[in-house]
C-alpha cells in the first residue's frame, strides 16, 4: 500500500472556493502520502467505522488538525460515482448542521474524501452503540439534535439551488461535534433536483427503516423522502428505538407501528426512552411527537416541509398541525419481501458503530429487491 503514492501529487494543487468565508471552512486537495501519515497508514487501530463506500479513519494533520479519513475500498464504477456525487455536493453546501468537505484525494488507485472529525461520534453510537451505557444524551441534547438535524436538511432543500435530497438520514449519518451540535454527513446517495421538478423516479438507495413508503415501493424520490426518514430519526431520538427491532418470536416490527400502539393506549410518557430516567419537557415531548407524527404519513403530499418542522419543533404552532392535533401515528408496513431483507437482527453492537443497522440497498422496489441474490450488495456492483 505504502508504495505507491500515486494520489494528486505531493503539492498542495488545488483549494476550495470558499476559503474567503473563513479558513475553518475551506477545503483542499490532499496527496495520498499525507493521510496515509496522517492515520498512520490506515491502521486498524484508527479505524472509526465502515459503511458502504469503505472504511473511516481517525488522523491528525502535519499541522494538527483532526481529521476523518473516509477511504473508498474498491474501484469499481459504482463506487466512482458515489464519491464524484459526495465532493460535488459536499463542495456546494455550507451549513453548520452538515459536515463539509474538508478536501479529498483523486488518484489513479485511490478515492479519499476528509471530513473534520467531530469528536462525540455519530448519534447511532450514542443511541444504540458502545456510547449509549453513558447516556450523555439527555432530552435538551436531544432536542438540539433535532432542530439542527431539521436545519440541516431545511438548508438542502429550500435555500441552495439546486435543491439537494439526502436520500439516506440516520441515525449513522448524524455526526456530533463537541457540544453536541448534530452535523448531517454522508453524501453519496443525495439527489440534486432541477428547478420546477416536483419529484423523480430513480433506484432506491438508503437504508430500510427509514425509507420513505413511495420510495421503497415505487423508487419516487422528492423532498418529503428526506422528511420521512427524518421523522423516522425523530421517533428513534425520543424513544432510543430502533427504527426495526426483532422480537424474540422472530418477527420484525418498525418503530412506527410501537409508536403508534403506545399512543393508542395514550401512553405518551411511556414513549420516551427510559434512559431518561422520566427527565423530559411534557410540552416538547407533544411537540415532537406531533411532528414525527406528521412525517411519517405515508402519503408524501401530507408531509409538512422541512421549514415546517423546524417552526413546530421551535415551539411555533402553524395552522397545518390542525390536521393532526390528536397525535396520531400512521405506521407504515414495508412488506413481508422488503422486511425480510433487514438485517437489523440481534446486533445490538456495542463495540462500534457498524453493523447494528440495515443498510439494504434496493433496486426498483420490493420486487426488484426479492430477485435479487444477494439483498446487501450495492447497486452498480455487477
Ligand atoms: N467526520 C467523522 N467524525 C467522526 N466519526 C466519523 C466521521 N465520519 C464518519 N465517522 C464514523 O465512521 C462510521 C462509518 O461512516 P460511513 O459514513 O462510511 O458509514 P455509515 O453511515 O455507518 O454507513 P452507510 O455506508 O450505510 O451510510 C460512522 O458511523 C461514524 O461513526
Amino acid at each position: 500500500m505504502g508504495s505507491s503514492f500515486s494520489c494528486c501529487g505531493d503539492e498542495k494543487v488545488e483549494e476550495g472556493p470558499n476559503n474567503e468565508m473563513g479558513g475553518g471552512n475551506s477545503w483542499r486537495i490532499f496527496t495520498y502520502k499525507e493521510l496515509y501519515a496522517a492515520t498512520n497508514g490506515f491502521s486498524e487501530n484508527n479505524k472509526l467505522g465502515e459503511g458502504g463506500f469503505g472504511s473511516v479513519y481517525w488522523g491528525k494533520t502535519s499541522d494538527g488538525l483532526q481529521i476523518a479519513v473516509k477511504k473508498l475500498k474498491s474501484m469499481n464504477s459504482k463506487a466512482e460515482m458515489e464519491f464524484a456525487v459526495e465532493v460535488e455536493v459536499l463542495g456546494r453546501v455550507r451549513h453548520k448542521n452538515l459536515l463539509g468537505l474538508r478536501g479529498y484525494c483523486a488518484g489513479n488507485e485511490q478515492r479519499l474524501i476528509v471530513y473534520d472529525y467531530m469528536p462525540n461520534l455519530s448519534l447511532l453510537s450514542h443511541l444504540h452503540g458502545h456510547l449509549s451505557k453513558e447516556v450523555q444524551l439527555d432530552w435538551k441534547k436531544r432536542m438540539k439534535v433535532a432542530i439542527g438535524s431539521a436545519e440541516g436538511l431545511l438548508y438542502l432543500h429550500h435555500e441552495v439551488t439546486p435543491h439537494i435530497i439526502h436520500r439516506d438520514i440516520k441515525a449513522s449519518n448524524v455526526l456530533l461535534d463537541s457540544n453536541f451540535e448534530p452535523l448531517v454527513a454522508d453524501f453519496g446517495f443525495a439527489k440534486l433536483i432541477p428547478e420546477g421538478v416536483s419529484h423523480m423516479t430513480t433506484r432506491v438507495k438508503g437504508t430500510l427503516g427509514y425509507l420513505a413508503p413511495e420510495y421503497a415501493m415505487w423508487g419516487k424520490v422528492s423532498e418529503s423522502c428526506d422528511v420521512y426518514s427524518f421523522g423516522i430519526l425523530l421517533l428513534e431520538l425520543i424513544t432510543g428505538r430502533k427504527p426495526i427491532e426483532k422480537l424474540p418470536n422472530g418477527i420484525k416490527r418498525t418503530i412506527t407501528e410501537w409508536v403508534e400502539a403506545m399512543i393508542a393506549k395514550e401512553k405518551f410518557k411511556d414513549l420516551v426512552d427510559p434512559k431518561l430516567k422520566g427527565n423530559f419537557d411534557e410540552f416538547q415531548l407533544k411537540q415532537s411527537i406531533r411532528v414525527a407524527a406528521l412525517c411519517v404519513q405515508s402519503e408524501p403530499d401530507k408531509r409538512p416541509t422541512m421549514k415546517e418542522v423546524v417552526s413546530i419543533l421551535k415551539g411555533k404552532e402553524m395552522n397545518f398541525v390542525k390536521v393532526n392535533q390528536n397525535l396520531r401515528i400512521q405506521s407504515v408496513k414495508y412488506g413481508d419481501d422488503l422486511m425480510a431483507m433487514d438485517q437489523d437482527d440481534e446486533s445490538n453492537d456495542e463495540s462500534s458503530d457498524q453493523g447494528n443497522e440495515s443498510s439494504v440497498y434496493g433496486v426498483f422496489g420490493a420486487m426488484e429487491m426479492q430477485k435479487m441474490q444477494d439483498p446487501y450488495k450495492r447497486f452498480g456492483e455487477k
